[in-house]
């Protein structure tokens, strides 16, 4: 199933007619540099193009008041005076005789999107819409939004098509109080914001908007806010809020819909945000949603003022909503001391409402942020010079010829869409003799031998972006996780992270040179830790705790394989471990967003039943939904924690608190 595209010229036709230096960013080039940007990449055309429609009255009024739609609908025929004048009693925000019109577009973008993707035709999509929605409140237009685009959405899936749970994610740098202010008793729809806040210094200025925010009544614990306290965040900090809290809560919630209010302004170079994170990082927040609600994912547009920032977030968003691997990462060096205060506090804020977060630490002193906080950071410098800030824009990477190889015993029978890897190879006489010196020693073993030449070539094609990623059936598992290992490990800058799932022992001592970073989930109790790049995550009766797993696999290895960055990810499933389909496609798809998709896969030979369900992850299918989360085994928790702990001196991406004593 495809992408939607939904984008019409027709919602670049109203401006600012007046001064008003609030508003003056709101321009309708920000669709039309996104859209060109589409459409010169290649992206728009891999795209199924939908058509806009006009919201009716029925789907304004399913979050908007009957006064303010009929206010609205006078603002066509209202003189430049009235105009003005209407405006003046909202905040931040300016009317035009066509926004009402491109308001309805602009709503009926998100309801097209919403149909087509609750009906099957689409798997997810994005519509290039304005003006934006997430600050509208049922009774006002507020920064630059007339009608809440998301919130009617939301509100419409739940009448038409009784989806039960909603996600909002909201990575616009602003708080959407609209969105907030919608679904606060709802414990149907969760909404996560992150937000620039600055101790309530910054627009909106809400109290509503801190972290202790948390929803009311039913609706308490489904309202997740994220203050930022300081500008300059970075890919980091966003990334930790995912692993650390937005994942672990949305998997916990497990959506039937994943609604997006996508607003680019949290990216460098905006005028707003005045953040630091690079448009390459909306690859990554896009892929590490696509798991949840089976892929079911519709991305609004909502602000981001920067023209040049603003198309290539849009199209890291688009690429990877079809398929593409993310890019990977540039230098990720961890969060700063204010975001993970921010984690902190809404970590604990929030640890009553979600079994993920119950052994979260308390913070006593966790007073709201609008006090100056306590650590008597060095204030950043109100001169500092307003320089226009720069970033390398992401090399546009191509997907690989081939998205995934199947490297089978003859019998075998390759999944479809997978390229089958044939000993018919031609297999280089040098590697075969150095692999039969060093690996095989001098057992004759022909298969094994074939098997692992033909291993090797398989990595020399992925890191030549000629195949995405691989499964391997294998007899012997232990020489071939050696054999790709060294090979892989040989090339200077390479770095391969192998995972392994299941007990026995690893074949291969990490050494301390960093080329090779293990985590290998067993059920056996691990004594101490050998090397930072030897990590045993142990969890009890044969990985029948899901949530465990699931925990484990979001707040350890996700953070370590990001802060890692490697340019080749190893799956090993050694002796069946018994993990279910869902928890392994699951696993297989959050991994595929490191070393930009490079992921080879390799199993026992008797484990076929799970080459399907491999290739459908490692080709991008979202993995099913594993349905709500109970807690996890309290076992699980108490070893995963420890083991974090322990490790978080030496891995940045594994703190979650202010403390980092
Ligand atoms: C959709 C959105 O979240 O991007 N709207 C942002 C509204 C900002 C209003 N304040 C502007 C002050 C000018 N510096
Ligand atoms: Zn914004």
């Amino acid at each position: 199933m495809g992408t939607a595209l939904i984008y019409d010229e027709e919602m670049t036709n109203y401006k600012l007619l007046w001064v008003d230096p609030a508003c003056k960013i709101e321009v309708p080039e920000r669709l039309t540099v996104s859209y060109e940007a589409l459409v010169k990449s290649g992206l728009a055309d891999r795209c199924v193009s939908l058509p806009v429609r006009e919201a009716t009255d029925a789907d304004i009024l399913l979050v908007h008041s009957e006064e303010y739609l009929e206010a609205v609908k006078k603002t066509p025929y209202m003189t430049l005076e009235d105009l003005m004048d209407f405006c003046s009693q909202y905040g931040d925000v300016y009317f035009h005789p066509n926004i009402y019109h491109c308001a309805k577009l602009a709503a009926g973008s998100a309801l097209q999107l919403v149909d087509s993707v609750m009906m099957g035709k689409v798997r997810n999509g994005m519509a290039l819409v304005r003006p934006p929605g997430h600050h509208s409140m049922r009774n006002a237009a507020s920064g630059f939004c007339v009608f809440n685009n998301v919130a009617i959405a939301a509100q419409y899936a739940k009448q038409k098509y009784a989806v039960e749970r909603i996600l909002i994610v909201d990575w616009d740098i602003h708080h959407g109080q609209g969105v907030q202010d919608c679904f606060e008793d709802d414990p149907r729809v969760l909404y996560f914001s992150w937000h620039r806040y600055e101790h309530q210094k910054f627009w909106p200025n809400l109290r509503d908007s801190d972290f202790d925010r948390v929803g009311n009544e039913k609706g308490a614990g489904f309202n997740v806010n994220v203050p930022w306290n300081k500008v300059g965040m970075k890919n980091s900090d966003y990334l930790s809020v995912f692993c650390h809290l937005f994942l672990p809560v949305a998997y916990e919630f497990c959506p039937d819909l994943v609604l997006v209010c996508a607003g680019f302004d949290s990216a460098i170079g905006d005028p707003e945000g005045e953040m630091c994170a690079t448009p390459d990082i909306f690859a990554h927040l896009t892929h590490l949603l696509m798991n949840l609600a089976g892929g079911k994912l519709c991305a609004v547009l909502e602000g981001g003022y920067n023209l040049t920032s603003l198309p290539q977030s849009v199209c890291q968003t688009v690429q990877t909503l079809l398929g593409d691997p993310a890019p990977r990462p540039a230098n990720l060096d961890g969060p700063c001391l204010s975001a993970l205060e921010s984690l902190h506090c809404v970590r604990s804020a929030h640890k009553k409402y979600w079994s993920c977060l119950k052994h979260a630490a308390d913070l006593p002193t966790c007073e709201v942020s609008t006090k100056r906080n306590k650590v008597g950071e060095e204030e950043i410098n109100e001169e500092q010079s307003k320089q226009e800030p720069v970033w390398r824009e992401c090399p546009k990477t191509l997907p690989p010829d081939i998205s995934a190889a199947a490297l089978l015993p003859d019998d075998g029978i390759c999944p479809e869409r997978c390229y089958s890897l044939k000993s018919s190879e031609d297999l280089d006489p040098s590697i075969v003799n150095k692999l039969k010196e060093h690996i095989l020693k001098d057992t004759e073993d022909c298969e094994t031998l074939s098997t692992l030449s033909r291993l090797t070539v398989l990595i020399d094609k992925m890191e030549k972006n000629e195949i995405g990623s691989g499964l391997a059936l294998v007899k012997d598992i232990s020489k071939a996780v050696i054999c790709v290992v060294q090979h892989a490990a040989a090339a200077p800058m390479n770095r391969v992270l192998v995972v392994y799932v299941g007990d026995g022992v690893v074949p291969f001592h990490t050494n301390e040179d960093g080329k090779t970073l293990v985590v290998q989930f067993t059920t056996q109790k691990s004594e101490e830790i050998q090397s930072k790049y030897l990590i045993p995550v142990c969890l009890q009766k044969d990985y029948s705790d899901i949530p465990g797993f699931i925990q484990a696999t979001l707040s350890l290895l996700l953070p370590l394989g990001y802060e890692y960055d490697p340019s080749l990810v190893v799956v090993v499933q050694t002796s069946g471990c018994g993990l279910s389909h869902n928890v392994w496609q699951q696993l297989i798809g959050l991994l595929r967003g490191l070393a930009q998709g490079h992921t080879l896969v390799l199993m026992q030979e008797d484990q076929n039943a799970y080459v399907g369900p491999t290739a459908s992850s490692l080709l991008g299918d979202p993995a099913p939904p594993l349905g709500p989360l109970e807690a996890p085994l309290p076992e699980n928790v108490e070893s995963t924690e420890k083991l974090r702990l322990r490790l978080k001196a030496d891995w940045n991406f594994l703190l979650t608190t202010g403390n980092v004593k």
